[in-house]
């Protein structure tokens, strides 16, 4: 197969979600930052326990091929792929990366446009609300409770230190509903997290996997969540209690440690910053600053095919907890709490935890999931109320999707 002809160029965009394809965009944004595409130039799909480590050796193949020519050169610009990837070894979602025919990004003061393949001109198109309420899935609260002291006593048994749980919430979106309003929504709502759409996955994740340019990498691990305060004075006493507190500093130590000993092997001067309580507009996280150097010929990729699954999504230890979660959530996560994010030519992108969204089939069937991590002494009560504010994001941006 012949390589991809790329060119990226300066451009003036306006709103970057209006170039997305209504019923299939493909965007990772930061705020007002960040990359869309539309098109698909080309498609690879991947399964199976190898699923990341055999799309980082087809990336790099492609990459090789690819005739790139690039005026503007920051991160996005160039050849990039937006991926997706399935939580679990055996599921039946596929993993993808997918090549736009367009991507149009912005980063800061600049603004670009990247032609793969033929060169048009761009078509942007009003987005269209879409308002969908979600309603009980196959793990309502009832049962959710009980997955939730189920793990309670495997932990207690010794089969694992810790098991990450979740449920799931169902809704349909309507003939032809733009997918963008709820990326919209999202982007309007948590500037500071990542809005992803990738092949139907959409969503607003606050947990960083790796982001790296240039061989610098930067990974944020969260585990220990509180609801924020109602006054500052109790927004404060929360965050220090979450700070402090036993049960979720142990949580966060399972998921630090091991995305920790992870970077390790490939980045030795890997250094992580203690734990410190971090802001979102719904809640409270624990979290993790890990950054170091990737050696010569890493990408981002490789990071993935070690780091997932962390024990911010499986648990502790890894093979056990995989194992354990599959039996007492009884459903196929699909791509809930796999990777999603993007890769450029260099190996270079963004990638984060595909939480707080949901997954929307071609003919509309949505499904959102949200997890807790369970350790000893959770209890299921205070665990099945952490779901409900990490299911608020993708809730609020289906109810209400262009506040
Ligand atoms: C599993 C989820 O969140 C993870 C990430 C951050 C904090 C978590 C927690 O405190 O339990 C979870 O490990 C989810 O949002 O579905």
């Amino acid at each position: 197969m012949p390589g991809l002809r790329v060119r990226t160029e300066r451009a003036e965009l306006g709103r970057l979600l209006e170039h997305a394809d209504p019923r299939a965009p493909l965007a990772i944004r930061r705020g007002v930052d960040g990359i869309v595409g539309r098109g698909e130039a080309l498609r690879l799909e991947f399964s199976g326990p190898s699923r990341l480590s055999d799309a980082a050796d087809a990336w790099r193949r492609v990459a090789q091929d690819a005739v790139v020519d690039d005026a503007v050169g920051v991160p996005g610009t160039g050849l990039v792929a937006f991926g997706a990837f399935a939580f679990d070894d055996d599921s039946a979602a596929t993993s993808v990366l997918i090549v736009p025919q367009v991507v149009v990004g912005r980063r800061g003061d600049d603004e670009w446009i990247t032609w793969i393949g033929d060169e048009g001109r761009l078509h942007p198109t009003a987005v269209d609300e879409v308002r969908v309420e979600l309603a009980d899935g196959a793990i309502d609260a009832e049962r959710y409770r009980a997955v939730v002291a189920e793990a309670t006593e495997r932990i207690r048994s010794g089969e694992a230190e810790k098991l990450v749980v979740a449920r799931d919430r169902v809704g349909q979106l309507p003939p032809d509903g733009d997918v963008r309003s709820v990326a919209v929504g999202l982007v309007q709502r948590y500037p500071d997290a990542v809005t992803y759409a990738v092949d139907g996955l959409v969503g607003a994740s606050p947990e960083t996997l790796v982001a790296a340019h240039r061989g610098h990498f930067f990974s944020r691990v969260l585990a220990g969540t509180a609801a924020r305060g109602a006054t500052p004075a109790r927004d404060a006493e929360i965050a220090e209690a979450l700070a402090s507190g036993d049960k979720d500093l142990r949580e966060h130590r399972f998921a630090a440690d091991s995305a920790m000993a992870v970077l390790r092997e490939l980045a030795p001067d890997a250094r992580a910053s203690e734990p410190f309580p971090l802001r979102l507009p719904n809640l409270w996280h624990l979290a993790t600053d890990i950054t170091g150097t990737l050696g010569e010929g890493r990408s981002t990729l490789d990071v993935l095919a070690l780091l997932h699954p962390t024990a911010a999504v499986a648990g502790t230890p890894r093979a056990a907890s995989l194992r354990i979660i599959r039996e007492l959530e009884g459903v196929d996560r699909g791509r809930y709490a796999g990777p999603v994010g993007w890769v450029d030519g260099d190996g270079g992108g963004e990638w984060v935890i595909a939480l707080r969204g949901a997954e929307i089939a071609p003919d509309g069937a949505i499904r959102a999931f949200a997890g807790a991590g369970i350790v000893a002494g959770s209890d299921p009560a205070a665990e099945l109320a952490e779901t409900a504010v990490k299911l608020r994001p993708i809730t609020d941006a289906l109810a209400d999707p262009l506040p």
